[in-house]
């Protein structure tokens, strides 16, 4: 019998269950069991190359996002609206085949956009292209899930239940469970509060499901059985999603209002170039990009480009920074010059491990350079130390 029917065959039989404290246990096994066939689900196939043929994509830019979304949603619309590249776009059903990727030009950084092609109910399965289409959204930063503002009840649901599936938490973190598997010692379950949904005797059973018996499970919050599952399983993505609601053009004033209050949501049209500066506003909010401006010693700072860090991908201190420019400058640095919010007084004097903020000026003083203009407090004498400049003034040149 196939994985899936597997799957299909204990989700029957958890249906059947009467849901009370004596099935408890019986249904969290069965979640375990589910959890596991799902995971050997997503073994790519023996042999197979990563997410197969068309959807082979080199990451490009700064930042990775995905479109994903029921066929004829508007995806590919959107790709070609936000990008110089043209995706096609028709009224039929799985107009987009493969995966066509796409540059967003925005706040001096590069983001890679990914059309794919549409998913459906079961794309966990393997329905269409589904479990390609997946894999390519889990390589993202961030999933821009597309509906259909006239037909989208029910489908954010089934999007959502698809992505899980395969490992996705949408818009989640991962739960506060300390797990470590050990050698000896048997299973030893602690828990900072008191729990409601799990219980020692259940976790004993979940581990079990693992043949893990030995390990340290902690919990710091009052975790589901699911919440423990996927902290055991280990291979769960977290990733922050934005509900982008397309064709609002035919779609009453008062439902609109009601999907735009709805949390990470936009409303667009992009037949009618509606509200797609708020998606790209609300999609650089989600990257948490950094960009950092570097000023060379006695020169203005280089606003047109910046160096561009990432607090999910390797982090944004000034050691990072360093990193970025060359691997081997850090042991030159003496200390670095800092302009701008993450700066107490501009320039401040920071060290390695200083975390930096977007559109931070740095400059790099290195160990055998003396400072620009001598010590500190000389330098303020250049009235035209730069602080936060705004995206007007770095148009005009600063005065020097
Ligand atoms: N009314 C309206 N129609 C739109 C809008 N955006 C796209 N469409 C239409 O919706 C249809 C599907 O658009 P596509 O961009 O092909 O959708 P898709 O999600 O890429 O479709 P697949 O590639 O098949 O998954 C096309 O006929 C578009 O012209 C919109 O804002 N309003
Ligand atoms: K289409
Ligand atoms: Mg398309």
């Amino acid at each position: 019998m196939g994985i899936v029917e597997r799957i299909k065959e204990i989700e029957a039989e958890m249906a059947r269950t009467q849901k009370n404290k004596a099935t408890e246990y019986h249904l969290g096994q069965l979640k375990a069991k589910i959890a596991k066939l799902r995971t050997q689900l997503l073994e790519p196939p023996k042999g197979s190359s990563g997410a197969g043929e068309g959807f082979e994509v080199t990451k490009f830019g700064h930042g990775r996002v995905a479109l994903i979304g029921f066929p004829s949603v508007g995806k590919s619309t959107l790709l070609t609206m936000l990008t110089g590249t043209h995706s096609e776009a028709a009224s039929y059903e799985f107009t987009t085949l493969t995966c066509i990727p796409g540059i967003i030009h925005y706040n001096d950084t590069k983001i890679q956009l990914l059309d794919l092609p549409g998913i459906i109910e079961g794309a966990s399965e393997g329905k269409g292209r589904g479990r390609q289409v997946i894999a390519v959204s889990k390589s993202a930063d961030i999933v821009l899930m597309v509906l259909d503002a006239s037909k989208s009840e029910g489908h954010r649901q089934i999007l959502t239940k698809e992505l899980e599936a395969v490992g996705l938490r949408l818009n989640k973190r991962p739960p506060q469970i300390y797990f470590k598997k050990k050698k000896t010692g048997g299973i030893s379950f602690n828990s900072t509060l008191h729990l409601t949904h799990v219980d020692e005797k259940l976790c004993y059973q979940i581990l079990h499901e693992y043949k893990i018996h030995n390990a340290e499970v902690l919990f710091r919050e009052d975790a589901t059985v699911d919440d423990l599952i996927d902290v055991i399983e280990g291979n769960r993505k977290y990733m922050k999603c934005i509900y982008v609601y397309n064709k609002i053009d035919v779609v009453g004033i008062d439902d609109v209002d009601r999907l735009a209050r709805q949390p990470n949501s936009v409303v667009i049209s992009c037949n009618m170039k509606l509200n797609l500066d708020r998606l790209l506003a609300k999609m650089w909010e989600a990257m948490g990009l950094v960009r950092i401006y570097t000023k060379p010693q006695g020169q203005q700072p280089d606003f047109t480009d910046p160096v561009v860090l990432s607090a999910d991908r390797g982090g944004c201190t000034v050691e990072d920074f360093c990193n970025h420019i060359h691997r081997s400058l850090v042991k030159d640095v003496k200390y670095v010059l800092v302009w701008g919010t993450s700066a107490r007084h501009s320039p401040q004097h920071c060290g390695l491990a200083q975390m930096l903020e977007d559109e931070d000026v740095v400059q790099i003083v290195k160990k055998k350079e003396k400072e620009d203009g001598g010590g500190r407090g000389r330098f303020k004498s250049h009235s035209n130390a730069p602080s936060r400049i705004s995206d007007r003034e770095k148009k005009a040149p600063l005065k020097t």
